[in-house]
């Protein structure tokens, strides 16, 4: 194996001890506690271990956390207003409603009911609107996650080739928009992208958000490239016992990483850092809403 691995972990340890820093200047000049609130709709275990660990780490950094759990056959009407008085609550800097919804809630309708301002998933349209144009915005933490990873190993992206594999809203869409902000060469493949091999071996930089269990091997990525690996898949492992389960990302590891110049593993790689974002958003958003300076090197 001859990849640096790129260590999420360790990675998102230090953004978060560098928001915990900024939450406790807050509380110190201002007297003020961000607030985080997440809205989970019916079970989805992806989500439950989600929502566990971040109303952990929310609490360990200094801030507010909030949990609505809420009947997956809860009405849109219900959700709409608790959303409604969680806008209104001074307290409350950061709203994220865990995704997916149950299939009769219209998730569109639901995410835009979010003041964009307290929007720290960045899904509302006019943050996507705002990402897509260049201006500032609450990022989505995903991609933002992995920029940061990316930048942290190269320096500079300017001019790399990008190939992100995904196009979804929360994932493949944004990172896009952000390699393009770094001025990367940026190519979005998805389900039906012809000869799929043959354009991730042209990237220096390969993002794989696609939900297949490890759907790319080690001979489709140039040698020396930086693989990216977002997905998140739950395997059955009987090998380590019964209904035991084991992790896996999207990339073939071990492959990977024999020709990669640098890889994320899984676990241990976005995930934490999409935690670790979602806490920097929340505390970005709380010194806009208050008109105080933004902490450095926690934006995109
Ligand atoms: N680490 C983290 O923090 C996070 C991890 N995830 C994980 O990332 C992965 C992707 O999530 P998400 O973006 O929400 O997933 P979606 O299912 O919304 O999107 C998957 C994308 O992959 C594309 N795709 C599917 N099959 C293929 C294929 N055979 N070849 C090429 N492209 C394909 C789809 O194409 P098409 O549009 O044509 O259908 C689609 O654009 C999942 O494993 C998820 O669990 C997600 C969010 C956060
Ligand atoms: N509105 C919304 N925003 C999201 O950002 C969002 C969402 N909905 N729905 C679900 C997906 C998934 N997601 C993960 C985040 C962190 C880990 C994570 O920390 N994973 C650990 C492993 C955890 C484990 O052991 O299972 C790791 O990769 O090391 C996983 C998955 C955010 N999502």
């Amino acid at each position: 194996m001859s990849a640096q691995v790129i260590d999420g972990k360790a990675f998102a340890a230090k953004v978060r001890g560098q928001v915990a820093e900024g939450v406790s200047k807050l509380k110190t000049d201002h007297d003020l506690v961000p607030g985080l609130a997440v809205v989970l709709v019916g079970e989805d275990p992806a989500s439950e271990v989600y929502v566990r660990s971040k109303g952990k780490m929310t609490v360990e950094v200094g801030m507010k956390s909030v949990e609505h759990r809420l009947d997956a056959d809860t009405s849109e009407a219900d959700l709409l207003a608790i959303i409604k008085s969680l806008n209104e609550d001074a307290t409350i800097h950061g709203i994220l409603v865990q995704l997916p919804l149950p299939k009769h809630l219209n998730e569109d309708l639901v995410i835009n009911s979010i003041d964009p301002a307290k929007d720290v998933d960045g899904f509302h349209i006019s943050n996507v609107g705002l990402l897509g144009t260049g201006q500032k915005s609450m990022v989505p933490c995903t991609p933002l996650g992995c920029l940061m990873m990316l930048r942290d190993h190269h320096g500079s992206l300017s001019g790399l080739d990008a190939v992100v594999v995904g196009r979804s809203n929360i994932v493949g869409k944004p990172m896009a928009q952000l390699l393009l902000g770094d001025s990367c060469t940026v190519t979005i493949a998805h389900s039906r992208t012809k000869d799929l091999p043959d354009v991730v071996r042209r990237a220096d930089i390969v993002v794989a958000a696609v939900g297949r269990p490890e759907m790319v091997p080690g001979d489709w990525i140039k040698p020396g490239a930086t693989v990216i690996d977002v997905g998140i898949n739950r395997l059955d492992a009987p090998e380590k016992g019964e209904g035991k389960t084991r992790l896996v990302g999207d990339v073939h590891y071990e492959s990977a990483a024999a020709v990669a110049g640098a890889i994320t593993p899984v676990p241990g790689g976005v995930g934490p850092m999409t935690i670790a974002c979602l806490l920097a958003n929340t505390l970005t958003a709380c010194c806009r809403a208050n008109g105080l300076p933004e902490p450095e090197g926690l934006t995109a």
